[in-house]
């Protein structure tokens, strides 16, 4: 299974998060992603908060993503108060050539959907290594602990090759945020990424999977230290 972030370099997952936060406007609500790219998005926002005065309110999709918009003084509000977004940024681990995106190496992508879903302009914010023709990342999947044996015996009958996610600083398997497992599931090549997402969501006992099928635009920050913008 790919490490995650192998090959990231921070200077590129800045550009992007700099220049995805420069999109934000003033009297936005806005979503904020997890990882290590939306960290310096978020960390932009706070930034133009405290010194140009930007008036903003985001909903977080991780308690990550929680503490890093508290310590840079970004609002925070809720989707039950604000279930429309006007804009949501976060990163991914892997985009293909058609902008369907996996995500959830650290296992936020559950609230991440839901966040994508909510918002009206739904931007991703990756580094160069990211990008790829096709999709052949493990694809992670939220699942109900009660079923994680049941799930696995439905990912293997769809070709996949399932592995529990372990935590590395805690004995046994990562817990999400929502209190789940998650299962991490090699595809190899995924050749229809909307099919494979459909059939994942009918699996019983998963809560979300993490192909999303719903980027507007790809900011991806360049070795040169631009970005390029695909849409
Ligand atoms: O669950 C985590 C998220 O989907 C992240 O946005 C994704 O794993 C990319 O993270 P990073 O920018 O740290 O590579």
């Amino acid at each position: 299974m790919k490490e995650r972030n192998a090959n990231a370099s921070s200077s590129e997952k800045e550009a992007a998060g700099n220049a995805a936060a420069s999109l934000v406007e003033d009297g936005m609500i806005i979503g904020l992603g997890t990882g290590s790219t939306t960290a310096f998005a978020i960390a932009e926002v706070g930034r133009r908060v405290r010194e140009e005065g930007l008036n903003v309110l985001a909903v977080v999709t991780s308690y990550q993503a929680e503490m890093l918009a508290i310590e840079a003084g970004v609002p925070l509000t809720s989707l039950a108060e604000h279930p429309v977004l006007d804009l949501a940024i976060d990163g991914a681990d892997q985009v293909d050539a058609k902008l369907n995106v996996i995500k959830g190496g650290g296992a936020a992508h559950t609230h991440e959907k839901v966040v994508a879903h909510s918002a009206k302009r739904f931007i991703v914010v990756v580094d160069e290594s990211k990008i790829s023709e096709e999709l052949d990342h493990f694809v992670p999947i939220e699942v109900l602990p009660y079923a994680r044996e049941l799930a696995k015996k439905q990912f293997i009958e769809l070709g996949g090759k399932p592995q529990i996610r372990l935590a590395s600083r805690k004995d046994g398997p990562v817990i999400s945020d929502n209190g789940n497992v998650i299962i991490d599931v090699e595809f190899g090549v995924i050749e229809d990424a909307a099919e494979l997402s459909q059939k994942l969501s009918t699996c019983v006992g998963v809560v979300e999977h993490g192909i999303f099928l719903n980027t507007d635009e790809v900011y991806v920050g360049m070795k040169d230290g631009s970005v390029k913008i695909i849409n």
